[in-house]
């Protein structure tokens, strides 16, 4: 029997961090999204977390600042299965002072299994699969569309 029921949204914990060159990049996505990330948990290192609160009035629990030991706090926080997905804007051009904190963020989320959205696509991606079966305004690009559009 085929399953006509809506399946509602589940609310998720949410890391949110963002690099200082993609602090931006952060604050104009959530601000677009910030409806749709309202009902989650959501989490922040300390810098982004201040920012998109401010900017966005969402409940964020912020935690220290990445450089200052953030990375490893919200690694922490996967490890003890406390965060179901990573949206981690980090800068491609500059290297981090915290670079290991940054790669064992990265590799901790990778040994758990945990989903990560490095950019603004692939967060819509992310959010949007928090919303199955109700009609979201998130920009996905089809993948003809989006390869045409990547390799021309
Ligand atoms: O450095 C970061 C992630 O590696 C982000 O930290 P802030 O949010 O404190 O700027």
């Amino acid at each position: 029997m085929r399953n006509t029921q809506r399946t509602l949204a589940i609310h998720k914990h949410i890391a949110l961090v963002a690099h200082d060159s993609c602090k931006q990049s952060l604050l104009e996505w959530t601000q677009k999204h910030a409806e749709y990330l309202k009902p989650h948990k959501l989490y922040a290192t300390g810098t982004t977390g201040n920012l998109l609160s401010k900017e966005t009035g969402l409940e964020i629990k912020s935690l220290l600042s990445g450089p200052m030991g953030g990375d490893q706090q919200l690694g922490a926080l996967i490890a003890d299965k406390k965060i179901d997905m990573l949206i981690f804007f980090w800068d491609p051009m500059n290297a981090a002072p915290h670079d290991p904190d940054v790669k064992a963020l990265m590799r901790i989320a990778t040994v758990w299994n945990i989903p990560v959205a490095i950019n603004q696509t692939s967060a819509n991606f992310l959010l949007a699969s928090t919303l199955f079966g109700q009609e979201v305004d998130i920009e996905i690009p089809d993948y003809e569309t989006y390869l045409r559009e990547r390799l021309s």
